[in-house]
């Protein structure tokens, strides 16, 4: 029988939330979903600063732990700005994420995406169709939305040898593909992640919270895999109580239900006991 996440990531699950100190997390990203982003650090008690201009990066990589680079809104301003924050993240040994938003949709992003790929960052993540395009396979993502029909047991085993032939040139990145089942691609193993529920393809910004969360993780000096690993599971345990308490099913109300426990499970002693997962 395969091995327990929680046992593979058992001190990791038990000792970072909630959070002791509070990373600055550097996150260039996009317009749709970049307040709910900086309010999700704040509510698991990191620190956020949007800055997206070069000419800040020299004093401003001095300061934060960590950096998150979001493909959400391409404009040549901020493709400038995402290439050289990747590079100076790698120059400075600053951990860096990178979220693959739309990269299902237009070369544009997939060119840019494969240049961040050139600095190693600690992690890459996207929906499963977005990944899937990223590690050359048939993508039916429709713009910034994963699909239904990439989440196939099948397109997941294809999508897992892909990205463990990618680990072999890229040993030190961790590749997240989220959706109904979260998959996590590492020279070191692969896990599959399988709490949340269904709405939380309804409402926007859940993967760009995620990826938020994982910087913000990777920022305090926890590993790759244990950042993308504890990060999912803390978010989409959040949703599960958010759901639990919302008869109504308005997905208004759900969102910020599953906001407002991003500052409110960490408390309950037994969360990690919500935890489903295992090696793969
Ligand atoms: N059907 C589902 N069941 C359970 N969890 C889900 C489901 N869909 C998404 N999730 C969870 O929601 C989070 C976001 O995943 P998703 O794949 O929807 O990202 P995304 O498409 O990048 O989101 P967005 O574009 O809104 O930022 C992940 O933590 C994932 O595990
Ligand atoms: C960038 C973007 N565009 C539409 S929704 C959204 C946020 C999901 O990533
Ligand atoms: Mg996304």
């Amino acid at each position: 029988m395969s091995q327990k996440i929680t046992e593979v990531f058992a001190q990791a699950f038990k000792t970072t939330f909630p959070l002791k100190s509070s990373p600055l997390v550097d996150c260039i990203t996009n317009a749709v979903t970049i307040e709910s982003m900086a309010n999700a650090l704040l509510y698991i008690n990191a620190k956020p600063i949007m800055a997206d201009v070069p000419e800040e990066f020299p004093e401003l990589f001095t300061q934060i732990d960590a950096l998150l680079l979001n493909l959400g809104h391409i404009s040549a301003e901020r493709k400038d700005s995402l290439l050289a924050a990747g590079s100076y993240a790698a120059e400075t040994h600053k951990p860096s994420v990178v979220d693959l938003v739309g990269v299902s949709a237009t070369q544009l992003r997939y060119d840019i995406s494969q240049q961040l790929l050139q600095n190693h960052p600690n992690v890459i993540k996207g929906n499963i169709s977005e990944v899937r395009r990223f590690a050359g396979l048939k993508s039916t993502g429709r713009g910034v939305d994963g699909s239904q029909l990439d989440q196939s047991a099948d397109a997941l085993s294809e999508l897992t040898a892909a990205l463990q032939s990618l680990t072999q040139q890229y040993p030190n990145t961790t590749f997240l593909a989220t959706g109904e089942t979260d998959l996590v691609v590492s020279a070191k193993g692969q896990w599959q992640l399988k709490n949340g529920v269904p709405q939380l393809d309804r409402f926007t910004g859940t993967g760009d919270i995620v990826g938020a969360l994982i910087a913000a993780l990777l920022g305090l000096g926890l590993t790759n895999d244990e950042a993308v690993v504890v990060a999912v599971s803390y978010f989409n345990c959040c949703a599960e109580v958010a759901a639990a308490q919302n008869p109504e099913g308005g997905i208004a109300s759900f969102r910020t239900k599953t906001l407002n426990q991003l500052s409110l499970l960490a408390d309950k002693t037994d969360w990690v006991e919500m935890v489903k997962g295992e090696a793969v």
